[in-house]
């Protein structure tokens, strides 16, 4: 008896789960949107689920087909959450930047109370995020990360040492930079001598090091906290984020703080000036770190912890994946490494040899070099938006509703002949003076764009600049046949990494 009350309540519940997924995969069938048929329960992102395919690569294949058929945007599925993947760079200009009130949000679970680390700002929506936006944005200006660079460029002796061990034999650069990035960031967000260059295994890179790897297991997770209602993860207290982290660097800040506080020590770097928003409200350009009164809304010890781990998390992998792809290049374009380090040479004779902000500002071919790369190699592929109010899409009757995903390819636009003839040319040409006015608006967005665009961009890219500019000046690289081309990434990883490694061989100039 009891068996077959089972059996009912099993094959009522597959039912209804079975036409719940079917009412939801016929949504822009029946908006009449051009769409990929999806496959039950997955959707459009299958493959990624199975460890097939990054979904950047999928998505970039999405763009393709859709364009090809004539289409601006195209309808697809993430489970059962409906997303459009945009084609047309007008459309796309208008989500990042005319229209960007219908779209300042990203996809991503978020529930303070229950996961402080998920209020992260890459992950805040609406007022709160425009709130700490604005607080973090002056944190960034030219001005402060400039203030950042000396403490940046002691970073690179110990590198030197690190990479004089490995002169004998392949280097695996990505592995290396990550310890060199690993060494930047917790340097100037959390004011600490990581030393990972001289201990990998210290937590650190050790603990995590992974962070931003995306197993199936964080997959389905991600897909039950979206589609559960809030209160019930609240009520059961659940977390997406790694509490081991959450707790780990909560201590390092703490401590910090105290520290810093009691003994009035100023250094220059991120965790100064968290230290002034929470104190002042304001960033000033000064060492003060004591509290005055001011009606500005201060940050808590709990948000500029967060906020500090989110500098860590977004920094240290994207600027190191970024910089090995741009070595990968030189390694195989050696006429352009030499271009290169001719100008690096001629720059810094000018600087009694030393690496400075000014010098880098002025090294023109390097900047392009790295835009190009970035431009093949981009490390983040895949930018996505949520639609915070209906939108119409001008030309069209059709609706974006509000909490629909919309897809910004930046690999596929970066890769789009229409922009970019011959895009699997490394060519730094493209980024000249006279080329770069050429490209269209939006054709170039490895960092993303308008208001939500990467908060650490002038960060990345000096730190980026800085590590490539120093191999370069001091070592002639080239490839070591432990690298398998063409190059596949890992699908797990969020920012885009090689399988199986970048290798290289370096010779000491
Ligand atoms: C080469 C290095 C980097 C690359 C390629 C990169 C790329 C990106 C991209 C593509 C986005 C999404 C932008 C959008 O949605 O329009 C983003 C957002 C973001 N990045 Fe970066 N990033 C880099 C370095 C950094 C660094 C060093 C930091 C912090 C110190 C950082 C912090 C962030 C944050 C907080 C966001 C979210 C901003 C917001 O939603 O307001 N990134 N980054």
């Amino acid at each position: 008896m009891l068996s077959s009350y089972i059996f009912y309540v099993v094959i009522s519940l597959v039912t209804a789960i079975f036409l719940y997924f079917k009412w939801k995969h016929s949504y822009w069938k029946r908006k009449n949107v051009d769409f990929l048929e999806p496959e039950f329960f997955f959707g459009n992102i299958g493959d990624v689920f199975r460890n097939k395919q990054h979904r950047t690569n999928l998505f970039a294949g999405y763009y393709r087909h859709f364009k090809s058929r004539g289409q601006k945007f195209g309808g697809l599925y993430e489970f059962q959450r409906p997303q459009l993947v945009l084609t047309d760079l007008e459309l796309i200009s208008n989500v990042f930047q005319k229209d960007f009130l219908h779209f300042v949000n990203r996809v991503g679970f978020i529930n303070e109370e229950t996961d402080p680390l998920s209020g992260n700002l890459f992950n805040l929506k609406d007022e709160k995020w425009k709130i700490v936006r604005t607080m973090l944005t002056p944190t960034f200006t030219s001005g402060k990360i400039k203030m950042m660079f000396e403490t940046m460029v002691n970073c690179t002796q110990d590198f030197e040492k690190l990479l004089d061990k490995s002169l004998n034999e392949p280097v695996n650069i990505g592995a290396k930079l990550l310890l060199f990035t690993t060494d930047i960031i917790a340097s100037v967000a959390f004011g600490v001598d990581a030393k990972c260059m001289e201990n990998p295994n210290n937590d650190f890179r050790n603990k995590f090091g992974n962070v931003l790897e995306t197993s199936t297991w964080k997959l389905i997770k991600t897909f039950v906290f979206m589609s559960v209602p809030k209160w019930i993860i609240t009520r059961l207290n659940l977390r997406l984020s790694d509490k081991r982290m959450e707790d780990f660097f909560s201590k390092v800040v703490k401590d910090l703080v105290e520290y810093r506080e009691k003994n009035n020590v100023y250094r220059k770097d991120f965790m100064h000036l968290l230290i002034q928003l929470k104190n002042m409200g304001e960033t000033l350009d000064n060492e003060k770190l004591t509290n005055t009164t001011t009606n500005k809304k201060h940050l808590t010890i709990q948000e500029m912890t967060v906020q500090a781990i989110t500098f860590y998390i977004a920094g240290f992998e994207t600027a190191a994946s970024t910089m090995s792809f741009a070595l990968l290049e030189l390694a195989l374009h050696q006429d352009i490494q030499d271009r290169l380090r001719k100008e690096i040479h001629t720059v810094l004779k000018k600087y009694d040899g030393k690496i400075t902000y000014e010098g880098i500002m002025e090294m023109e071919y390097l900047n392009m070099v790295l835009q190009e790369s970035m431009r093949k190699n981009t490390v983040g592929g895949l930018i996505t938006r949520s639609c915070t109010k209906a939108y119409k899409i001008p030309g069209t009757d059709v609706i974006i509703e509000p909490n629909t995903e919309v897809q910004i390819p930046a690999t596929a636009i970066h890769w789009d002949p229409e922009y970019y003839p011959e895009p699997e040319k490394f060519d730094p040409e493209r980024f000249s003076a006279k080329n770069k006015a050429n490209i269209p608006n939006c054709a170039y967005i490895p960092f993303g764009e308008g208001p939500r665009i990467c908060i650490g961009l002038r960060f990345g890219k000096i730190n980026t600049l800085l590590g490539i500019c120093f191999i370069i000046s001091k070592y002639r690289v080239t490839l070591n046949n432990k690298t398998r081309l063409p190059i596949e990434l890992i699908v797990s990883k969020f920012v885009h990494t090689p399988k199986g490694g970048i290798w290289l061989n370096l010779e000491k100039l």
